[in-house]
Parts: C-alpha cells; structure tokens; sequence
C-alpha cells in the first residue's frame, strides 16, 4: 500500500503529454544542451528512412533541436543502413564501435554501442520500426529535461494497439510482454515503478552522464533492466513520463516474444538477486524448449549478457 501511495504522488508532477512541450518553447530551453537521436536498427529498411527523414526536416532543419541523428545497423542483412543514410544519418555498424570489445548481441549491445557513438548531453532513444512516428515523440521526450534541471530519464507512453494481419487495430491489444511479463515482476519487486505505464517502450531519454552509469542488458532485456537500474541511481522524483499518443509498430512472432519474456525474467533475476533479495543455490537455466505449429521441438538460448556503465569503462582505458 506504500509503494501505491508513492506511485500516487510521483504520477501528478511527473507525468505529461507531448503537447506540453512545443518546439518553439523547448529551442528557447535547451541553450548550449545537445541532443542526440539514436535509433536501433535491424533489418528496418521499411521504416527506418522515415523515420530519420521526420526527424531531420522537422527538429533540425526547420527547428534545430536535434543535433545529430544516430543509427546503429544492428547486423542487418537489408538495405537498412543505405535507408537512414539516404534519409540523412550516420549510420555506424553495431560491430564496429568500441571494436577492440568482444561482441555482444541484440537491441542492448545496440544502445550501449549507440550511446558510446554519440555525442549529446541528452540521448533520446527511438525504436525504428515505429509506424506511428512523429517529431513530438522526440520533442516531448526532451522536454521535462531540458526544461527541468532534476529529471534525468523521461520515459513515454502511449496507447499501444495490436494491428491484425488484415489491417485491424484492436485498441489495447499490443504491448502483450508488457502486460503479461513486465507489469506483473514490476508490480511484484519494483513497485515503485508501476506508475510507468509503458515499461518495455523502446522510446525514452535521458541525460547522458546518467546513462553512462548504468549496465545496459544485451538482448530484450534492456528496457527492464534501465528502468530497474535508474530507480536506484536517481531515485523515482529524478524520472518522468510523457504521453505520446498513439504507437503502432511491427509486431514480432509469438515464439519470439517467448524468448523475450525468458530474457526479460533472467534480466529481473539478476536484479533481484544483486539488490541481495533472492538467494539462489543455482542460476536460473536460460533454455526454452518451445514447440512448432507441428508439434516440432526446437531448444532456444535466452541469455542475457550486460555491458558495464560505459563510465567505468572510460576510466579503466584512461588508467591503462
Ligand atoms: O538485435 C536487435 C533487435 C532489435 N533491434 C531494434 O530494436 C528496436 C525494437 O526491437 P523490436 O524487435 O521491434 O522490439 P519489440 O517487439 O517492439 O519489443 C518491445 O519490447 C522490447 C523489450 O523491452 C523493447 O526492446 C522494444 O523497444 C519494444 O518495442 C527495433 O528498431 C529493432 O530493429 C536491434 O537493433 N537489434
Ligand atoms: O512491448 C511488448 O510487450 C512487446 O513488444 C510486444 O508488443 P506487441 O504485443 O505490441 O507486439
């Protein structure tokens, strides 16, 4: 009941919508502040390039608010790289930053290598698969912070339908990891966060010098673990969350997001067990067996690896 009443509290002052914060308003905020728009990207060519086109005639040439649109080619085998760079990113291949590293994989090793390429003081993150996107995703992101000194992480929210094959929404039925995976660990362990209407939403911003503190996940496992990881680095009062309207995308398989739900609960795992709140006689096994349409059985790797705070990182190659 305390963790609600917190929630309670915390939701008036921290919570806002995208037309709170015009563009206008927020070029007269933001002075010297930089900002960076990076966006994970594989096998994206059919989204990617409106994506950073929006992005670039809205919010750097007819407004200069962005300073630099990033997108990390994250192993795409299509034209995913030639799309945003046409559309006018840079475009740096997830392999080769920080190259020097063993790779890793999936969307976290995206973001890390996505933070490590950018150069922003503040980095909003954007999925690029989104087929709802609009310049307000971005702008209203960055608006608590630029506006406000104590927010550091600002995550969105939005109405999330799921778009049948045939075309139709059915209002309400997207987010299904959200709703059968995220909430209830969040709810159960972390309640605190459960005023966070999206958890698993790929879009959100931060300040960079919090960001560069914080492990990031591999895999799907990145959102939960930020959210978790920021909670007890900056504390509830320093994040906010801005209502974006409407979000559509591409939906994934079913048996795909039953690999990241398991990357998910490992990602919970590992926190409930550093936070000292679980003690485990043996680690969790991070094999599925899932079963095909006939029947076939086909054993999966859930895995979930972590980069450390890119901070750390710095200072131990500063020392060497
Ligand atoms: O190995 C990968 C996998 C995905 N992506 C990109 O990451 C974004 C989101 O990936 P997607 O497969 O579309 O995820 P969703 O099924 O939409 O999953 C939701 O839930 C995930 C878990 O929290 C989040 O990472 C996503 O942002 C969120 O949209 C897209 O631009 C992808 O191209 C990568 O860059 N590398
Ligand atoms: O965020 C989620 O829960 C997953 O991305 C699944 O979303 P979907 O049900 O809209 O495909």
């Amino acid at each position: 009941m305390r963790a609600l009443a917190r929630v309670q509290e915390w939701y008036g002052p921290h919570s806002s919508t995208a037309a709170e914060w015009p563009v206008d308003a927020l070029m007269m905020a933001k002075g010297d502040t930089t900002v960076s728009v990076v966006l994970p990207a594989r096998d994206e060519e059919n989204t990617v390039g409106d994506i950073v086109a929006a992005i670039r005639r809205d919010l750097v040439e007819r407004t200069p608010l962005v300073n630099e649109i990033l997108v990390v080619d994250s192993n795409s085998t299509d034209a995913t790289a030639q799309r945003a760079r046409e559309a006018g990113a840079r475009v740096v291949a997830q392999g080769e930053v920080l190259s020097h590293l063993p790779p890793l994989t999936g969307k976290g090793e995206a973001l890390w290598k996505g933070l490590a390429a950018s150069k922003g003081d503040i980095v909003v993150y954007i999925d690029a698969d989104l087929r709802s996107f609009g310049a307000h995703y971005v702008s209203g992101l960055v608006g608590p912070l630029l506006v406000d000194a104590d927010t550091q992480f600002v995550k969105a929210t939005y109405e999330r339908p799921y778009i049948g094959s045939d075309g139709a929404a059915q209002q309400g039925g997207g987010g299904r990891v959200t709703e059968l995976v995220a909430r209830p660990l969040l709810n159960m362990f972390w309640p605190e966060l459960a005023g966070f209407a999206q958890p698993l939403g790929g879009e959100y911003a931060a300040r960079r010098e919090v960001l560069e503190r914080v492990p990031f996940v591999t895999e799907y496992g990145v959102e939960f673990g930020l959210l978790v990881d920021l909670l007890q680095l900056i504390g509830l009062d320093a994040m906010a969350q801005v209502d974006l309207g409407h979000r559509t995308h591409t939906h994934q398989s079913i048996p795909a997001l039953g690999r990241m739900a398991g990357q998910i609960m490992l990602t919970a795992w590992s926190r409930l067990e550093r936070q000292g709140r679980v003690l485990a006689s043996e680690p969790p096994a991070h094999t599925l067996l899932q079963f095909g349409l006939e029947g076939q059985a086909d054993l999966v790797d859930v895995a979930v690896a972590e980069r450390p705070p890119l901070a750390s990182l710095v200072l131990e190659e500063d020392l060497a």
